[in-house]
């Protein structure tokens, strides 16, 4: 379970502090899937960030199954980043000098573990990668890219999966195809997931959808009203 508490993030800019999120409470059982939809600038990615521990807060607590992120030391806090959380971006982010199974199989490498090569080859096959394990990203259609990376933010088994527009880059075909794909990774695997996107079809698929505005999280009201 992971919890927010009266959140805020306030920000210090020339023109003085703004409030980029106000007094967000959000609980994200173990396993649910949450879409947040909401305008451009509303604090969506900030809220990511947050669930990342990438940004701390300005006011209120992050819970992380009963552990404030706050009252972690910065290596506890990279640790429980590092084990816990993947994240899939908007624009992919793979290393352009390494190739599909080496980008995707780089954090678990980096944690140590041995079987990292075999068990991400088998994940890259499963999303139809197969024929593309020694393809750079620059030979990569972006839908592949994306399912590299993809893979890349689930090999270690996070219990939490972290998602950017991840298919705001895509035609929407493809968009479709690599969205199904991730819902159907994070499904086997039980993984929390939280999904930023704009596509509402996309967030219908998850287990319930919120929007952000003006810094505020709200439930989704029905699109009918
Ligand atoms: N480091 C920073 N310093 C000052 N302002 C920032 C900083 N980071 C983000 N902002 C501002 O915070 C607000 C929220 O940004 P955020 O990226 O969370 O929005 P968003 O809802 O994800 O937008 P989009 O859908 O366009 O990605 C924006 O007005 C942005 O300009």
């Amino acid at each position: 379970m992971i919890t927010l508490n009266s959140v805020n993030l306030q920000y210090q800019t020339e023109q003085g502090p703004i409030d980029i999120l106000r007094n967000v409470d959000l609980a994200l059982p173990a396993g649910e899937r949450v879409a947040i939809a909401g305008p451009s600038g509303s604090g969506k990615t900030s809220l990511l960030l947050l669930l990342a521990g990438l940004e701390a807060p300005t006011g209120g607590w992050v819970e992380f199954n009963g552990e404030r992120l706050d009252a972690l030391s910065r290596d506890a806090l990279a640790d429980m980043r590092r084990d816990q959380i993947g994240i899939v971006f908007q624009s992919f982010h793979l290393i352009p000098s390494l190739n599909a199974l080496d980008n995707a199989a780089l954090p678990l490498e980096i944690a140590g573990a041995r079987d990292a090569r075999s068990r991400v080859r088998k994940l890259l096959e499963k999303v139809g990668l197969g024929h593309r394990l020694t393809h750079y990203p620059r030979q990569l259609s972006g839908g592949e890219q994306q399912r590299v990376a993809i893979v890349r933010a689930l090999a270690h088994r996070p219990s939490v999966l972290l998602a950017d527009e991840p298919t705001g880059n895509l035609d929407a075909q493809t968009g479709a195809e690599v969205a199904s794909l991730l819902l159907e990774l994070d499904a086997i695997a039980g993984t929390t997931l939280v999904l930023v996107t704009h596509d509402m079809a996309l967030a219908n698929r998850c287990d319930r959808v919120l929007t952000m505005s003006a810094g505020k999280l709200q439930e989704k009201v029905s699109d009918h009203v």
